[in-house]
């Protein structure tokens, strides 16, 4: 997922960048990176880990300008670990570019072969956000060869060639030195993207695009509106606003794990509020659970911290059962689902999590939390609250069995890797050990996100395996899970 940030302002905004990057940091732990740009001069600086381990006092210092974007990276290609990857990513030509992007393509293989031996471009790492910002770049130079003016008009062309070049999920934001700051969606809309405004006294509007309203509600923009599937914003140095809907066939299909775990409840996505979604998901789940026969007495109701808190509350309220915390969570270790590498998962769900023996002993416990994917997590939790003395364990889940790879900028690629894959649900419980398994329905989760909406379609992928974008057939996704990461 990442989180992307970019502002265009009268003031300096690297503080503002900053920040809104501490806002963001559930999106991405791996590396963050902020660029500025002082008239038509870049200054950029990214590292390794979080916002507030990759930036010093020097470092801020030296981001001068008006203009600027940020980015947080969960990476899905390439190499969680190597800075070379990390985002922004710059090239000198035409005017000099900087991107960031928040998605993941899926014919880089194509792009791979076409960049290199149509378009003569170097990729100097593995990351399909390089190769993003070649196309751009080789598409804008397409349209600007001649002159040293640059129009909206032909950037928004070169975003449409773009999109007739790349596939698979990208939400990304670019500056073009001494020009301006656009933001794109790819067709489907899949990745987040919003737009903001601040008017800033007699100088004028300063604009904002965050993955995330929350982002623009903290810094006191006025939420402007989601950027349309497909569709480019440009806003001049000078404030002034552009946009155009550059896809042939747009067709809004955002995708549903925003809702069910990476966005912050507090935000508001293509409409809708991520924790009301939650909520009746926990609405949804509670009926499921009520039909299941076999379940007999439930004592409590649990979540696992965070995520799957108001889903939780939702479930113990429908079923009339109290609604206990049973597991404290220590808040300075952060998301393990989007931390790189197994190992380091599964180390970091013990030191996060410690089960209070008190909520659990004799008891018949009913444990919610907003998804299983690898399992890493619910199989320490079911082995905690055993230890801790529960009596009968039920596992339950928000969303439906993961059974298929993510391969829109989640970092799930490989099939074996998830605990529902190819097994029934008494036999994902088997292995978590728990006595019982609940999981939400498909029908119940799309409807849970849409209730209240005119969104027709959902990315359910990794829950359906059907995959909106044409790219991604078996042979593609064999060829992930040999190559990508895990
Ligand atoms: O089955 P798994 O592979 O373990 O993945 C699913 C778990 O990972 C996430 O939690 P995470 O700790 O990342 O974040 P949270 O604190 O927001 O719940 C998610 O909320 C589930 O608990
Ligand atoms: N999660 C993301 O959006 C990742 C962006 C990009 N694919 C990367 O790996 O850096
Ligand atoms: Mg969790």
């Amino acid at each position: 997922m990442c989180g992307i940030v970019g502002i265009v302002s009268t003031e300096p905004v690297n503080q503002q960048i900053y920040d809104s990057l501490l806002l963001l940091q559930h999106r991405g732990q791996d590396s963050t990176g902020i660029a500025t740009a002082d008239g038509a001069q870049f200054h950029i600086h990214k590292g390794r880990g979080q916002v507030r381990e990759a930036f010093r006092t020097r470092d801020m210092r030296a981001l001068l300008g008006t203009m600027g974007l940020g980015h947080v990276r969960y990476a899905t290609k390439g190499d969680a670990a190597n800075e070379r990857e990390a985002q922004p990513f710059y090239v000198n030509a035409p005017y000099g570019i900087i991107l960031i992007h928040n998605g993941n393509l899926t014919n880089t293989r194509e792009l791979a072969d076409d960049l290199f031996h149509k378009d003569r471009r170097h990729m100097n790492s593995a990351s399909d956000t390089e190769m993003l910002l070649n196309v751009l770049a080789t598409e804008l130079q397409g349209e600007v060869s001649g002159s040293l003016d640059l129009d909206p008009d032909q950037v928004f062309n070169a975003v449409r060639n773009v999109h007739e070049r790349v596939e698979g999920s990208y939400a990304a934001i670019a500056m073009i030195a001494g020009h301006g700051l656009l933001a794109f969606r790819d067709p489907y809309g899949i990745r987040p993207l919003v737009l903001g405004r601040r008017t800033a006294g007699l100088v004028g509007d300063e604009w904002i695009v965050a993955s995330e309203s929350l982002v623009l509600e903290n810094g006191d923009y006025e939420i402007v509106r989601e950027i349309a599937p497909g569709e480019a914003v440009f806003v001049t140095m000078q404030g002034e606003m552009y946009s155009r809907q550059c896809a042939a066939n747009p067709r809004l299909v955002p995708c549903s794990f925003e809702y069910v775990y990476l966005a912050r409840p507090d935000s508001i996505m293509n409409g809708i509020s991520v924790y009301e979604a939650r909520l009746r998901m926990g609405d949804r789940l509670a009926d499921t659970v009520a039909r299941y026969a076999p379940l007999g007495d439930i004592d409590v109701v649990m979540p696992i911290p965070d995520s799957s808190r108001p889903a939780a509350m939702q479930v113990a309220r429908k079923l009339g059962v109290e609604y206990r915390e049973g597991f404290y969570k220590n808040r300075y270790v952060g998301r393990t689902f989007i931390m790189p590498g197994q190992a380091q998962r599964k180390k970091s769900v013990r030191q996060k999590l410690n089960a209070m023996g008190s909520e659990f002993k004799g008891k018949n416990i009913l444990i919610v939390d907003d998804s299983i994917v690898r399992g890493t997590t619910s199989k320490e939790i079911v082995e905690m609250a055993r230890a801790a003395g529960a009596n009968k364990v039920t596992f339950t889940s928000a969303a439906p069995p993961v059974r298929f790879p993510h391969v829109y900028g989640i970092n799930m690629p490989t099939r074996a890797e998830l605990i529902a894959h190819g097994r029934k649900i008494p036999e994902i419980a088997a292995e978590l050990g728990a006595d019982h398994m609940i999981y939400q329905e498909v029908e119940d989760l799309q409807a849970a996100i849409t209730e209240g909406t005119s969104i027709e379609q959902l990315d359910l992928s990794c829950f359906t395996g059907e995959y909106v974008t044409g790219t991604v057939t078996e042979e593609y996704l064999d060829w992930v899970e040999r190559t990508q990461l895990s």
